[in-house]
């Protein structure tokens, strides 16, 4: 697992959209070989977003051959309510990008039947060759997705029952009213995310500090379902300063000088100074 640690909120914004980026090309998809990404919402993506879609802009990127699942969206909360998924994930990335809307994929929380809505995303995720890229945050419990605390780690897109502390985390979005707060929702499982080839993690700011250090400096843990990155065979954590507070240094020097090498070989060099 790589742990790539940024100055600031916006310098790991950079550099995940960057490595988005030169991913993508890298790949070069075509209408045969789409490239399947995944992807979070939540305020950890969105300087991802925007970075991604200035490049859609400066004509570096085109999403015309991407196709996009989205982790995880509440149930009951209707589609173009301000505050549901699909709203948060057209007014911070797709209005702004050329994906074809069929490209898209989200969960649909108001579907009759939740479980087999479930089964079939798992399907279609089979149906296009799995999931090239998952993009992913975490809640400050170390949860990823929506799976919280004590969700399976071999889990599968599911309806899940929300956690108190995730339940007041997003009261924030609901006018501080943890009673807006839809207390389902359905989500990737751990065991989804993990089997796509490559899994990139944003942790950013203090008070997700205790879980990125649960996560890298202790064994993988149902409790702290981002653990799981542990056992991927490409994982990566990009982090900032902040969230680093509760690792022992020993561990922050060490990543950080793995990562030194790295950029070296790779001759990352004009990636590192434009952050
Ligand atoms: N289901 C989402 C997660 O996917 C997200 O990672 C988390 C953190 O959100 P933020 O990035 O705003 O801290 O919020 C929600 O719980």
């Amino acid at each position: 697992m790589r742990l790539v640690i940024r100055k600031d909120y916006d310098a790991v914004s950079y550099h995940v959209a960057k490595y988005v980026l030169e991913r993508i090309k890298e790949f070069a998809p075509t209408e045969s070989k789409p490239f399947v990404l995944g992807l979070p919402t939540g305020s950890s993506p969105i300087g991802v977003y925007r970075n991604l879609v200035k490049f859609h802009q400066a004509g570096e990127l085109s999403f015309r051959h991407i196709i996009t699942f989205n982790m995880d969206e509440y149930v009951g909360l209707p589609r173009d309510h301000p505050e549901s998924y699909h709203t948060f994930m057209w007014n911070n990335l797709f209005r702004y990008i050329d994906i074809p809307p069929e490209n898209v994929n989200i969960l649909d929380g108001n579907a009759v039947d939740l479980d087999l809505e479930c089964q079939l995303y798992e399907e279609k995720i089979a149906a296009v060759g799995g999931i090239e890229l998952f993009l992913g945050g975490i809640g400050p419990d170390g949860h990823i997705a929506f799976n919280e605390p004590g969700s399976s780690l071999s889990s599968r897109t599911r309806v899940k029952t929300l956690a108190y502390e995730t339940i007041v985390a997003n009261a924030r979005f609901f006018d501080n009213d943890i009673t807006k707060v839809p207390n389902l929702a359905l989500t990737v499982g751990v065991g989804t995310i993990i089997d796509a080839r490559e899994v990139c993690i944003i942790i950013t700011g203090a008070h997700k500090a205790l879980a990125l250090a649960k996560c890298i400096e202790e064994g993988m843990n149902h409790m702290w379902t981002v653990s799981a990155i542990q056992v991927h065979p490409r994982g990566m954590i990009v982090c900032d300063e902040d969230a680093t507070l509760e690792l022992h240094v020993k561990t922050v020097n060490y990543f950080k000088s793995i990562e030194k090498v790295h950029e070296q070989l790779l001759g990352a060099h004009n990636i590192a100074t434009q952050e």
